[in-house]
């Protein structure tokens, strides 16, 4: 969808910015851009739109160099967010989403309904924000009126500088959740500028790991934080790799233990037996449909009653295939040392501490491996 083949960008004064840079964004795929200050990368997005003419190379976006296409036309395909959101400050939120819906034409009226549809879909309600200005709003409020802004015309491509960067770290999260869910929505093809390693793990699809003025990987985040290619990228992607690998790296059926399982409606004299015949201290407790009810401890288990009388509920689980992160967060929340996990509304296992620890090694050993992770066969005991 974006295509640079070795375009290069070499200033009058002799800087050169960017030099040999040839890679490719997908359709509906979103590209972090990632790298020290003065590496590059604003030149490189600012390329796309023809804000700035390459001195080498060429550009294609939808298989059309850019070079040939009106600059005027080009950017109104292509959406476009920096941080400095440069809304007028003269218009309401409403007009200022409009523009370029009224720019190509769009009648007033089906201009302002779709406004009022990005604003809603930025999580901001049309009929209280649409009309005020641009200084009734917060920081991260006029971020999210940019990138409605940038949407209001449909455009095909997305380019953002430092969209997120102007505003404090929570909000800076909840902007990046939120538009990883529209993201999900509307699946724009986007290239995204960031200098926060965390912002390029958690919102690529692949990553650029920039160097000064090239690029020196490009990958998956997994990839990138499990196997550096270069000392400079393993240095700015850290030394806690490990704990942002928790980030990248899905909850999988082989990491879950199986611990013993009581049934809501089961005697609880018969549970408590098992459990000691087990040796085991407590059980997790399902419904008749094998859903997750709760738990009960060994202690807990009186003669008479139904299990169901005498089990807990419990909060703590997550999906199969959510990040190992989320794992330990509800760990942490419940203080519990293991957490439910459910596939749909069945509940398939249990993730542990243990289990984490082991997750992540295997997913930075099949990154070393060079193999994908569904690949990675292991021991088991049926054959030693
Ligand atoms: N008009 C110009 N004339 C000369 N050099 C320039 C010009 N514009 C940018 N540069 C240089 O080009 C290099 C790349 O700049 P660019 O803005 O792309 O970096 P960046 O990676 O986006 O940096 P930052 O994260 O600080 O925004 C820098 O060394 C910069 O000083």
């Amino acid at each position: 969808m974006i295509r640079f083949e070795q375009v290069g960008k070499r200033y009058p004064d002799g800087t050169t910015a960017v030099d040999g840079l040839s890679f490719e964004v997908s359709e509906g795929e979103l590209v972090t851009l990632v790298g020290p200050s003065g590496c590059g990368k604003t030149t490189t997005v600012m390329m796309v739109n023809r804000l700035i003419e390459p001195t080498s190379g060429r550009i294609l976006v939808g298989g059309e160099d850019v070079a040939t296409v009106d600059p005027v036309r080009l950017r109104r395909r292509i959406g476009y967010v920096i941080q400095q959101v440069g809304l007028f400050p003269h218009r309401t939120v409403l007009d200022n989403t409009a523009t370029v819906p009224s720019l190509v034409g769009w009648k007033r009226a089906r201009a302002r309904a779709r406004a009022a549809e990005l604003l809603d879909l930025v999580g901001l309600d049309p009929r209280t924000y649409g009309p005020r200005y641009p200084h009734q709003l917060s920081g991260g409020q006029r971020q999210r009126v940019g990138v409605a802004r940038a949407l209001a015309a449909d455009p095909p491509v997305l380019l953002m500088d430092e969209p997120f960067g102007a505003v404090d770290p929570v909000v800076r999260e909840q902007l990046q959740d939120e538009f990883l869910r529209m993201q999900a929505a509307v699946r724009k093809t986007v290239l995204m500028v960031t200098h926060d390693i965390e912002e390029a793990v958690r919102l690529g699809d692949r990553i650029a790991v920039y160097g000064q003025g090239r690029i020196e990987q490009f990958d998956t985040p997994a990839a990138v934080l499990g196997t550096p290619a270069s000392p400079h990228v393993a240095g700015f992607v850290g030394a806690d790799r490990g704990l942002k690998r928790l980030s990248v790296t899905p909850i999988e059926p082989g990491d879950l233990e199986q611990p013993p399982i009581a049934r809501l409606d089961e005697p609880s004299g018969r549970a408590a037996g098992r459990l000691r015949a087990d040796g085991a201290r407590w059980a997790v407790v399902l419904d008749a449909d094998g859903g997750l009810h709760g738990w009960v401890g060994i202690d807990m288990l009186g003669a008479s009653a139904r299990v169901g009388d005498l089990a807990r509920r419990m909060d703590a689980w997550v999906p199969l295939g959510a990040p190992l992160k989320q794992a330990f967060g509800v760990m942490l929340q419940h203080d519990a040392g293991w957490v439910a996990v459910l596939e749909g509304a069945r509940f398939v296992g249990v993730l542990t501490p243990a289990g984490l620890h082991e997750a992540l090694r295997r997913s930075v050993d099949a990154d070393a491996l060079g193999v994908a992770r569904g690949q990675v066969a292991f021991d088991s005991v049926a054959d030693a």
